[in-house]
């Protein structure tokens, strides 16, 4: 599904890794390692050589946005540029049950400067999946929430899976690998290596 080969940018890579449909791949790694970096290439938010395709289609040949809608990057703290919650969503059929499936069912209705963290997170996750991404780059997706807040979320997540999604995870949790029966990869100095053999499913 999603291919890359030799990623490469000034602190990252050369990387090979490919992504099949309903499949996560999980990332560790010390601060600084760059797996924020790798993710970033990947939706070609920052300068980077290498090939990478999505299902046969190579990203050069596609409109960054419409890549980027394909190939999602959720980054750890999100963008927000109007003074509603309603102003950034599409408000489309659809936008209720995701709003619901994350507990903030009443989010449109309020102030960007009321949110809490973790409900920032929660909201750019339901924006990027507004799009149906055949890709999800997860970067630390449930950094931010209570223990009720991740399971909603990786509910929401292993849904997106069994509809044929890949996701990426960048995860600093040690379980969260495990309940997605994620084939595990570490990252060290811009260098990916694989673990071990995928999780089974808890
Ligand atoms: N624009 C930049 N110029 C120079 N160095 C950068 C730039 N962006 C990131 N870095 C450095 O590259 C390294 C990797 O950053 P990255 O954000 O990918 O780390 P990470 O593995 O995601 O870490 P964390 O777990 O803390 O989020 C860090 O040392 C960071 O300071």
């Amino acid at each position: 599904m999603l291919e890359i080969r030799k990623l490469t940018t000034p602190l990252i890579g050369p990387i090979d890794l490919m992504l099949e449909p309903g499949t996560c791949s999980a990332i560790s790694g010390a601060s600084g390692a760059g797996k924020s970096l790798f993710l970033r290439a990947i939706a070609d938010l920052d300068d980077n050589s290498g090939q990478i395709s999505l299902g046969g289609t190579v990203r050069s040949e596609m409109p960054a946005p419409d890549w980027r809608r394909k190939v999602a990057y959720i980054p750890a703290e999100s963008g927000w540029w109007a003074e509603r919650v309603a102003d950034h969503f599409d408000q489309t059929t659809g936008l209720g049950t995701l709003l619901d499936a994350v507990g903030l069912a009443d989010a449109l209705s309020w102030e960007v400067s009321r949110l809490s963290t973790g409900e920032r997170q929660r909201l750019a996750l339901v924006r990027a999946l507004q799009t149906d991404p055949k890709v999800l780059l997860l970067d630390e997706p449930t950094s931010a929430l209570d223990p009720p807040s991740v399971e909603r979320v990786e509910a929401l997540l292993k849904e997106r899976l069994a509809s044929g999604s890949a996701l990426l995870l960048v995860t600093h949790d040690p379980g969260q690998p495990k309940r997605f029966a994620a084939r595990r990869y570490h990252m060290a100095s811009g260098k990916l290596s694989p673990l071990d053999q995928p999780e089974k499913a808890s």
